[in-house]
């Protein structure tokens, strides 16, 4: 499936069992120059022996670069260090650096290939639910700082998306979970059969069901693909709405000090129903689509409000951490709200006091 952005178009391989064939996509482009595979040590321990028996059994051998797992990763801290592996092994432009991992992996390799030499080469092998539907594809690269979440990024598209769905077998159950809500989330946006097909059939997919994964992972990526061909950069409007529920979710995130208390599915999950609680609260949405879609993401274990979602801050302190999010223009920060289940629309007439009173209420359970 190619993601058509005119000379940085590149091509989306959906293909159960590809990371034992990678050779066959990578061998190519490593005749340009090396093939450099940046993973964590996670995926290092469950994925990089597959990757790397391909390699060898096509004579290519990589010297992998290993970084600790987790969004901890996405900071000034291991950036610098994987610059500095990164230019002791003398990577040059045209050489390909294979991020193998999560969204973690795929956000800070993908930042680091931007901007080291301003700009090498970099392939996306998503080895999480959550990388495999949403963060491969697009271009979105970043770190996070003191003020915030991604805050520090580029756009910056791969030149190849591998994505091997059997590398979700020995992906934890909470993980798997964490990436089914950006599934869900393409549902919410514009695709109710899809959310329909969501609470049908998404419980298959969380148990691993080959048929329901591949075509989660199918269907996601062609709606992201479609966004992102429209919209590369977020200019008109149209990439925005695969924000919803990252502006309450980054909130939220902010609040656990990104630690591994909320992880960014499980926040985009509670972001999600928030962001339709408030529609209802507006009077924009029927309240029994906000319960439907709060319904279907506490039957899947994920949070589906401020209390599941284990948040401490009070509607003011969430708020202030909204203030540092990327849309926020001339003082006034546009959100994603919906009509309905797939009918979600970028506002700007949310008033963040009324927010704040918003979630006040919702943390005292009224
Ligand atoms: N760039 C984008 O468009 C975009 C989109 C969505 C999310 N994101 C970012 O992605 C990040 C979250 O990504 P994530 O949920 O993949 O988290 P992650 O990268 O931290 O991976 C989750 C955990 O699973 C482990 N893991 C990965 N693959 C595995 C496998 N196959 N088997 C066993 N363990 C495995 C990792 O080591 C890690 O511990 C966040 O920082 C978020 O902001 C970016
Ligand atoms: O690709 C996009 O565009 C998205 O918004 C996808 C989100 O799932 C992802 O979490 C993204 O990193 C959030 O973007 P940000 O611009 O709010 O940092
Ligand atoms: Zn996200």
């Amino acid at each position: 499936m190619p993601v058509a952005l005119g000379a940085r178009s590149y091509d989306i391989v959906i293909e159960q069992g590809v990371l034992d064939r990678a050779a066959a996509f990578l061998a190519p482009l490593a005749r340009g120059g090396r093939l450099v595979v940046v993973t964590d040590h996670h995926v290092a321990a469950s994925q990089l022996p597959r990757l790397d028996a391909s390699l060898r059994a096509d004579g290519i051998s990589v010297e992998p670069i290993i970084l600790p797992a987790g969004e901890q990763s996405k900071s000034w801290t291991h950036l610098e260090r994987l610059l500095d592996a990164l230019l002791a092994l003398e990577v040059e432009r045209s050489d390909h650096i294979v991020a193998l991992g999560g969204g973690v992996m795929g956000d800070l390799v993908g930042f680091a290939a931007s901007i080291l030499k301003r700009g090498c080469a970099f392939v996306q092998v998503p080895t999480t639910l959550l990388a495999q539907v949403d963060s491969s594809v697009g271009g979105k690269t970043a770190i996070n700082s003191r003020a915030g979440k991604n805050l520090v990024g580029s756009f910056y598209q791969p030149s190849l998306v591998l994505i091997d769905p059997s590398t979700l077998d020995t992906l934890p159950p909470r993980e798997t979970r964490a990436g089914y809500a950006e599934v869900v989330k393409y549902g919410l946006i514009d695709d109710p059969a899809f959310f329909a097909w969501c609470e049908t059939e998404g419980t298959r997919l969380l148990a691993g069901e080959k048929d329901a994964r591949h075509y989660a992972i199918e269907r996601s990526v062609r709606a992201k693909a479609a966004i992102v061909a429209d919209d590369e950069r977020e200019t008109s409007g149209r990439r925005a709405l695969l924000n919803l529920g990252h502006t309450f979710g980054h909130a939220l995130e902010a609040d656990t000090g990104f630690s591994d208390r909320l992880l960014h599915g499980e926040a985009v999950a509670a972001g999600m129903a928030l962001a339709f609680r408030y529609s209802a609260r507006l009077g924009l949405c029927p309240a029994e689509d906000a319960d439907r879609v709060a319904t279907h993401l506490k039957a899947v274990g994920l949070p589906h409000d401020l209390a599941s979602a284990h948040v401490r801050g009070d509607g003011a302190a969430l708020v202030a951490h909204m203030l540092h999010d990327k849309k926020m223009a001339a003082g006034t920060l546009p959100f994603l709200l919906a009509r309905g289940i797939g009918q979600t629309f970028l506002s700007k007439d949310v008033v963040l006091s009324d927010v704040a009173a918003f979630l006040d209420e919702e943390r005292a359970g009224t």
